[in-house]
């Protein structure tokens, strides 16, 4: 329950540059679920002048993860708001305090853990390339988030699927490939389809 109102909730995890975005964008379109990415909810925040504007720049900027305490605010306040109950909650939880919290705060568990895995290798390449401009897509950042993701990240998919609640996807193969993979996953959030005679 969240402000009085029963929602289903998906974490999207994976390496930095696995999809997890590209992903998010089509199950949106394709199964009506609202995408809150916490990376982009911060960037927002940096952008707003908020008074954790340089606190957040430089965790970005190190690759390093920002307290619970504000993400999770971002999160609560982007979940109130929306009028859905259905969220894919990208890029969270990072690390085990941001998961102890979230569920301490929100008391929401997860209906599943959508993990998209991949080698960093295809990673490395992946985010050299995007030419979003991001300030942490530089080969010095990129190393220490992969660091981040296997000593932070990686122990809270495993205490998921100690829970058997990961849905793990191979997300080396194309972009279209991984969404067959992901459709399958996401086949019981299809929208109803009432015929009236
Ligand atoms: N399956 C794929 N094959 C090849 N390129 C891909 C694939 N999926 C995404 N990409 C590309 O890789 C880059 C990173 O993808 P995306 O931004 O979706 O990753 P992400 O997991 O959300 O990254 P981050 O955690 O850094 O925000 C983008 O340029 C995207 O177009
Ligand atoms: N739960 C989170 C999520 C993200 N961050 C910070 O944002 C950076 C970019 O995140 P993306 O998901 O957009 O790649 C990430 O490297 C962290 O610095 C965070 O602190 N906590």
């Amino acid at each position: 329950m969240l402000g009085g109102k029963k929602v289903t909730v998906v974490f999207v995890l994976g390496g930095p540059g696995s999809g997890k975005g590209t992903q998010c964008t089509t199950i949106v379109e394709h199964f009506g679920f609202t995408h809150l990415s916490a990376g982009d909810l911060l960037r927002a925040e940096i952008k707003s002048g908020s008074q954790n504007e340089t606190m957040i720049e430089n965790m970005i900027k190190e690759g390093k993860i920002v307290p619970s305490e504000v993400t999770i605010k971002l999160l609560q306040e982007a979940m109130i708001k929306s009028e859905n109950d259905k969220f894919l909650i990208d890029g969270f939880p990072r690390n085990e305090e941001n998961r102890a919290a979230f569920e301490n705060v929100t008391k929401i568990s997860p209906a599943f853990v959508l993990f998209f895995d991949c080698a960093e290798e295809e990673l490395e390449k992946r985010l050299l390339g995007r030419n979003q401009g991001r300030v942490d897509d530089n080969i010095e950042t990129i190393r220490k988030r992969f660091n981040v993701f296997v000593e932070s990240s990686l122990p809270v998919i495993e205490y998921y699927s100690s829970k058997d609640k990961v849905e793990k996807i191979d997300a080396a193969k194309p972009i279209p490939e991984v969404f067959e993979d992901v459709k399958a996953i996401f086949a019981p959030y299809a929208p109803q389809v009432i015929y009236l005679f």
